[in-house]
């Protein structure tokens, strides 16, 4: 469409040659899944910190992806230079869908993604370090580049009525979200 456009609108070329250049903006993906609305919150939080910090760089062409587990493919993965992965911690590990994002996506990415960054997000109720270390294995074993400590956000739920609850990210948590989007974000534009 673009191409077809600027063959009949440029006959100089100009905006031909400046084309590649719009197809090949940095690209931030999000990968989330959440089950009572903390992890997406979350996820939510991360794109908006990201968009702001290119904002801030004056980058003009940025791609921030916030894809649902579920639905994120490897070609996602492949077309983007840096990872936030944002999930619950239940039963001591990442929730089954972001599990299943992975074993979905993991061989067919092995070995094409080394070195770009990335950084994890767990919403939790007591705990968060398994879902934690899980991820962080995934994305070793991807040889991604770790630029910060995981991001794990408590909201003390124990009880099946508090587990079951809708949650509401409270203003703390959208900031250390929004932080850690801007990282990324910032990290990737410098390296891109
Ligand atoms: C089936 C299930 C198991 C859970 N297991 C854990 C757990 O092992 N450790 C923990 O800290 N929180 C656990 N939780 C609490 C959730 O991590 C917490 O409620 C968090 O807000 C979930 O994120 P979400 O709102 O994005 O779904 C569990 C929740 C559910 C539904």
């Amino acid at each position: 469409m673009l191409r077809s456009w600027v063959r009949h609108s440029d006959p100089a070329g100009l905006l031909a040659r400046t084309a590649p250049a719009l197809a090949d903006s940095p690209r931030l993906l999000i990968v989330w899944h959440s089950r009572t609305g903390m992890a997406r919150q979350m996820a939510e939080a991360l794109y908006a910190g990201a968009r702001s910090a290119a904002c801030t760089m004056e980058v003009e062409h940025f791609d921030v992806d916030l894809r649902r587990a579920r639905d994120a493919q490897v070609d996602d993965l492949l077309s983007a230079q840096g990872f936030l992965f944002c999930a619950p911690e239940n039963l001591a590990t990442m929730s089954g869908e972001m599990k299943e994002f992975f074993d979905r996506t993991y061989y067919a990415a092995l070995g094409r993604l080394n070195g770009r960054p990335y950084a994890l997000a767990v919403a939790a109720g007591s705990d968060g370090q398994g879902a934690a270390g899980q991820m962080a294995r995934i994305c070793q074993g991807w040889r991604l580049k770790a630029m910060a400590e995981p991001l794990v956000l408590r909201n003390g739920a124990q009880s099946a009525a508090d587990i079951a609850a809708a949650k509401t990210l409270d203003t703390e948590g959208v900031e250390k979200c929004r932080d850690l989007g801007a990282l990324l974000a910032a990290q990737l534009l410098l390296d891109t």
